[in-house]
């Protein structure tokens, strides 16, 4: 089964991770560069959780009002029956949920994941192999050019000034092509005399 990769804005959203190990761990990491508000409730923390600033540890047993309010839910435990009790609480509350050791209770995945600056890109197998997920994101990490996030900035910043000057469809693809060849070229280290200048030669052709 393929699962649809939505891309879903989780900024100062509220998300609950029930267990403090590697694996609960791991999936912190991914979602902290996004900039959701994280409370991890469990009776132990791995170094690591214990060490990472900006999430909130409450250091007791999951239960089910912890879900309150919660955006969405990852099932981190060790415990089969406590990650199935997360799923239970969660689906009858349609709170979104990830439970790490059944992706049968999941009502989202974790994609393996490769992410510079606004760009993103997540890999899936809708669970038939994390290991393939992981597999092709390593690959896809060396594919991708240096200073692509800097290549994404000066694109977003020329977007709004490129519609502005040109009123062709077809004519405004071209400068942006142009203009987003050069910042490939120069990995993103684009001047904003090199825009100018671009603009102004696609204006008089
Ligand atoms: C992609 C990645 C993202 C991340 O974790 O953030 C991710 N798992 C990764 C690694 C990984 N996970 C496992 C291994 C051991 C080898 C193997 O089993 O293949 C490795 C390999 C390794 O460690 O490198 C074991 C494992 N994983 C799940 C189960 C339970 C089950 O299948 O029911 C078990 C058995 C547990 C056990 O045996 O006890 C379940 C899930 N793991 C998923 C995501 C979701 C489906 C993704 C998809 O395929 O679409 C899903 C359904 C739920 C979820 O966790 O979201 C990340 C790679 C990140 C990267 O390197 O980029
Ligand atoms: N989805 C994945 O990518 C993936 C990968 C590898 C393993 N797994 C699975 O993930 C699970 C967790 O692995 P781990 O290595 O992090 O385990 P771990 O033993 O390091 O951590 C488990 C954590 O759950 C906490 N916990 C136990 N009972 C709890 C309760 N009632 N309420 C709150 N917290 C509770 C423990 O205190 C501990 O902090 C395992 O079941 C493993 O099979 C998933």
């Amino acid at each position: 089964m393929s699962y649809f990769p939505f891309f879903v804005e989780i900024g100062q959203k509220r998300c609950l991770v029930v267990g403090g190990g590697t694996v609960a761990f791991r999936k912190i990491e991914k979602l902290l560069p996004f900039g959701v508000e994280i409370t991890v409730v469990s009776p132990s923390f791995c170094a690591e959780i214990e060490q990472t600033e900006g999430i909130c540890r409450i250091r007791k047993e999951f239960q089910a009002e912890d879900v309150e309010d919660m955006c969405f839910v990852i099932g981190a435990t060790d415990c089969e029956a406590v990650n199935a009790r997360i799923a239970a609480v969660c689906h009858a509350k349609h709170i979104p949920v990830n439970i790490v050791d059944d992706a049968e209770k999941c009502s989202f995945f974790f994609p393996a994941l490769v992410k510079r600056g606004a760009f993103v890109a997540g890999f899936s197998t809708g669970g038939a192999s994390p290991l393939a997920a992981r597999f092709i994101r390593e690959q896809m990490e060396d594919a991708i050019p240096t200073g692509f996030a800097d290549v994404i900035d000066v694109m977003a910043e020329v977007r709004g000034r490129v519609k502005a000057a040109f009123a062709d469809s077809g004519k405004r693809e071209q400068v942006l092509r142009h203009i987003f060849r050069l910042a490939l070229e120069k990995n993103g280290n684009v001047s904003q005399a090199e825009i100018e200048e671009i603009i102004r030669k696609e204006g008089e052709q």
